[in-house]
C-alpha cells in the first residue's frame, strides 16, 4: 500500500478511503493494562515518555488490541515547556505541575536549541514507531496549541478560571505575544522534527480555547495555529494538519475557515447535523463521540457510533474518534466494539 493510499492521510486531505479511519485520542493509556504494567517499569511519566523502548512499546500497545488506522506518539504537550527548560513534573492523581514562569523576563531563559537536544528520545521514538508500524497504518505526531501550552506555563498545572494567563493576555497583550510568538516557534520546531522521524499528520490541541472570548480565541487561538500550520504546510504539503480548538462553540466556524488546517477535531456538544452543514463544507472532520460513552457502553453507545458515521462519513473527509481523549476507567472490549460498528457502518452503506 502508498502512503497516499492510508485511509487517514486520504480522509484528512478530504478524500473517501475505501474505509473509515479511526483513532481515539488518548488511545494508549491507563485504561489498558499493559500501559499500566509498563507505567509501573518506569521512574515516572516524564520517564516513560523520554525511554524510547518505553515509548514506541506503549505507543504499539494499542494497535495490537485494535483494528485501528493510526497510531499516535506517545508523548505529552508538557515535554515543549520542558524542554525549554521549564520545571515540569507529574503528581499521580492531581496530573501536571509546573514552576510557574512570571514575566517577561523568564522568557529569556527559555532555550528552543535546548529543546532540539532534550527531545531527540522523543525523536527517536517516532523513527522506531515509524518502522514497526503495520502497512495502510499511519503515524500521528502532536504538540499543544501555544494557548494552551501558555496556559499550563504561567497556571503551574491545570486551572479553573485561567485568570493568571488571562490577566497577561487580556491586560498586556503586546508583552504576552511575546511568549506565544515564542512558542509558535517552538512548536514548529517541534513538529517538523517529528515529521522529519517519521510523522506522516500532526494534530495541535488547544485544550482550553473554549475559554476565550471571541476577540482573544481570534488572537490567540486561531492566529498562532495559522502561523504554525502555514509554515509547516511550506515545507511538507502533504503532512495534513488537525486543529482541536477544545469547546470553542460557534467560534469554530471561525477556526475551520481562518486557522489554515486540513481537519478539525470536535468536542462532544456539537451535533452531528451542524458539523455536516457548517464545519465539513470547509475542512475534513474528525471526533465528537462523548469519552463518557466508552465508559458506560451498551446499546445506546452503539447508537451514537452510527449516528455520527452514518451522517459523516459518505460526505468524505472524515475521520473516526472521541471528543476528547478515552478515560482511564473505560473498558477495553467498549474500544473494540466501537471499532467494529465503525467497520459495521461502512459495511451497510456498500
Ligand atoms: C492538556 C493535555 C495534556 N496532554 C495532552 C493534552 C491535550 C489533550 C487533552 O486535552 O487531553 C495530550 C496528550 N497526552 C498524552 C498523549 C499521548 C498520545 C495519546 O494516546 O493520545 C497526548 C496526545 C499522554 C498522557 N498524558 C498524561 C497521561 C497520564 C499519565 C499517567 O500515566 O499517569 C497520558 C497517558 C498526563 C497528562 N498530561 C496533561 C494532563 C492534563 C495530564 C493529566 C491528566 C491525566 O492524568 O489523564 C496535559
Amino acid at each position: 500500500m502508498t502512503e497516499t493510499t492510508k485511509p487517514l492521510l486520504a480522509a484528512l486531505k478530504g478524500g473517501h478511503p475505501d474505509r473509515t479511519p479511526i483513532w481515539l485520542m488518548r488511545q494508549a493509556g491507563r485504561y489498558l493494562p499493559e500501559y499500566r504494567a509498563l507505567r509501573a517499569q518506569a521512574n515516572g511519566f516524564l520517564d516513560l515518555c523520554y525511554t524510547p523502548d518505553f515509548a514506541t512499546e506503549v505507543t504499539l500497545q494499542p494497535l495490537r488490541r485494535f483494528d485501528l488506522d493510526a497510531a499516535i506518539l506517545f508523548s505529552d504537550i508538557l515535554v515543549v515547556p520542558h524542554g525549554l527548560g521549564q520545571k515540569v513534573w507529574f503528581v499521580e492523581g492531581e496530573g501536571p505541575k509546573l514552576e510557574p514562569l512570571t514575566g517577561t523576563a523568564a522568557l529569556d531563559a527559555l532555550d528552543l536549541a535546548a529543546m532540539a537536544e532534550k527531545l531527540k528520545p522523543v525523536y527517536e521514538t517516532a523513527a522506531r514507531v515509524k518502522a514497526a508500524l503495520p502497512a495502510g497504518k499511519a503515524l500521528i505526531g502532536f504538540a499543544g496549541a501555544p494557548w494552551t501550552v501558555a496556559t499550563y506555563m504561567l497556571e503551574g498545572g491545570s486551572s479553573r478560571d485561567f485568570l493568571k494567563a488571562k490577566r497577561w493576555a487580556y491586560g498586556d497583550p503586546d508583552g504576552f505575544q511575546r511568549l506565544i510568538d515564542l512558542l509558535v516557534d517552538a512548536t514548529v520546531q517541534h513538529l517538523e522534527a517529528q515529521i522529519a522521524a517519521g510523522a506522516e499528520a500532526v494534530q495541535i490541541f488547544d485544550s482550553w480555547a473554549g475559554a476565550l472570548d471571541e476577540d482573544a480565541f481570534e488572537r490567540w487561538t486561531v492566529a498562532p495555529i495559522r502561523a504554525i500550520a502555514s509554515r509547516i504546510r511550506a515545507n511538507h504539503p502533504d503532512v495534513p494538519i488537525t486543529g482541536f480548538p477544545n469547546r470553542a462553540g460557534t467560534l469554530y466556524e471561525s477556526f475551520a475557515l481562518h486557522a489554515g488546517v486540513d481537519a478539525v477535531s470536535i468536542d462532544p456538544t456539537w451535533t452531528v447535523e451542524a458539523i455536516a452543514r457548517r464545519l465539513r463544507p470547509h475542512v475534513a472532520v474528525q471526533g465528537n463521540l462523548d469519552p463518557g460513552r466508552l465508559v458506560a457502553g451498551g446499546p445506546d453507545m452503539i447508537r451514537r457510533v452510527r449516528a455520527i458515521c452514518d451522517r459523516l462519513a459518505p460526505m468524505g473527509g472524515f475521520v473516526f474518534n472521541l471528543g476528547h481523549g478515552v478515560l482511564p476507567s473505560t473498558n477495553p472490549d467498549h474500544v473494540a466494539q466501537v471499532v467494529e460498528a465503525v467497520r459495521a457502518a461502512d459495511a451497510d452503506r456498500v
